[in-house]
């Protein structure tokens, strides 16, 4: 087993794992791959709902695997599906696990691999070629595994929050089957908003940021701005609740939330999205991440900044030669009675030119 590990870790691959942009790709376009394992949990399938007996693999960095903690915290599933999170490191062999010796890797189960029969396990990709020793894609979170077939569930952060919605309603108190992130008045329309909150940015930040030529990141970042500048709108008309979808928290919220509460602290500076930032240049999209980090544990509990702004800025050397993690922004969100000092200044402006009779 050992021996066949070794032989598989050191798995040649035609480019390299950093290669965001496959370097003879003349358009510079970063192309995220499809993901491979695309199970369900269900009941009475394959991979039925048991307590303990899936395992999350995820990365407090990653806004993909983000999704499924929320989910997982929002759905009371804590007790059913333990987690791991990876070092915040990416290099060259993908995700690593933590050892004792790691520092400055705050957050809860950021450790190596407890599952038994994984002790010798040192990346994610050692789980990969134990459940298929032939696997030629990428090793992404969030990996969701079955301990007891050894199989890979998933590795698709939009289905793995789905499975959670719901397929497990039989294990959990009244109080968490209640909490519908997909409720059938709105399914439409979370659709329809997935698709280009998907595309232009929780993907439009990795498009801007990844490319490798200046029409590429042009193209990316402007309908990335021009699908904030809808959001915002959005954000302006919704009248009855502090959410994407007014009452209560949807998966608009969850899949949109992931990006955003990065936006200011990552992306701004190391992905170029600067044409605005969130905190002076979009009000309402700043209220409403401020209500569900401020607000709602599970949004702020799974927020770990550290592995956030070290991931990219350290991992990501193509783009930033000397791993230098810029300080700021400080703090890296605002209190909600706390705003830049431009807004502040512009609010109290406004608000005493209306006083003025
Ligand atoms: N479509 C996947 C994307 C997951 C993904 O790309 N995760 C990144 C981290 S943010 C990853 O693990 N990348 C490692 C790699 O591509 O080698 C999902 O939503 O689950």
């Amino acid at each position: 087993m050992r021996g066949q590990l070794l032989e598989l870790t050191s798995h040649s691959q035609a480019t390299k794992i950093t290669d965001w942009v496959a370097p003879n790709d003349k358009s510079g376009e970063f192309k995220r791959g499809q993901s491979q394992f695309r199970n369900f949990i269900k009941k009475g399938g394959q991979f039925p709902p048991e307590k303990d007996r899936y395992h999350l693999y995820v990365s407090y960095a990653c806004p993909w695997a983000h999704r499924t903690l929320i989910v997982r915290r929002l759905k009371g599933l804590e007790d059913i599906i333990p987690f791991t999170s990876v070092h915040w490191h990416m290099q060259e062999l993908g995700w690593r696990f933590a050892t004792p010796e790691d520092r400055d890797v705050p957050g809860e189960n950021v450790e190596k691999d407890p599952l038994k029969g994984h002790e010798k396990f040192t990346h994610l990709r050692d789980i990969y070629f134990s459940a298929d020793p032939d696997y030629t894609g990428r090793f992404t979170v969030p990996t969701l595994y079955d301990t007891k077939t050894g199989q890979i569930v998933s590795n698709e952060s939009s289905e793995i929050i789905r499975m959670f919605y719901s397929e497990f309603d039989d294990l959990l108190p009244e109080k968490y089957k209640n909490v519908d992130l997909f409720p059938a008045d709105l399914r439409k329309e979370i659709e329809e908003t997935n698709e280009w909150t998907y595309s232009d940015i929780n993907n439009g930040v990795y498009r801007s940021g990844f490319a490798t030529s200046q029409e590429a990141y042009e193209k990316a970042v402007v309908q990335l701005f021009k699908s904030l500048d809808r959001v915002e709108k959005h954000l302006s008309e919704v009248k009855d609740g502090p959410y994407y979808f007014g009452r209560n928290i949807t998966e608009a919220d969850v899949r949109l939330y992931t990006t955003i509460v990065r936006f200011d602290v990552v992306y701004v500076q190391h992905f170029k999205t600067n044409v605005r930032d969130i905190r002076s240049g979009y009000p309402r999209i700043h209220k409403w991440l401020r209500n569900l980090y401020w607000n709602v544990p599970a949004f702020k509990e799974t927020t770990e900044f550290t592995h956030i702004k070290n991931h990219y800025t350290k991992s990501h050397t193509q783009i930033n030669k000397f791993s230098i993690t810029p300080v700021g922004p400080e703090p890296p969100i605002l209190r909600e009675d706390e705003e830049v000092p431009a807004v502040a200044y512009a609010l109290a402006l406004r608000h005493s030119n209306t006083r003025r009779p």
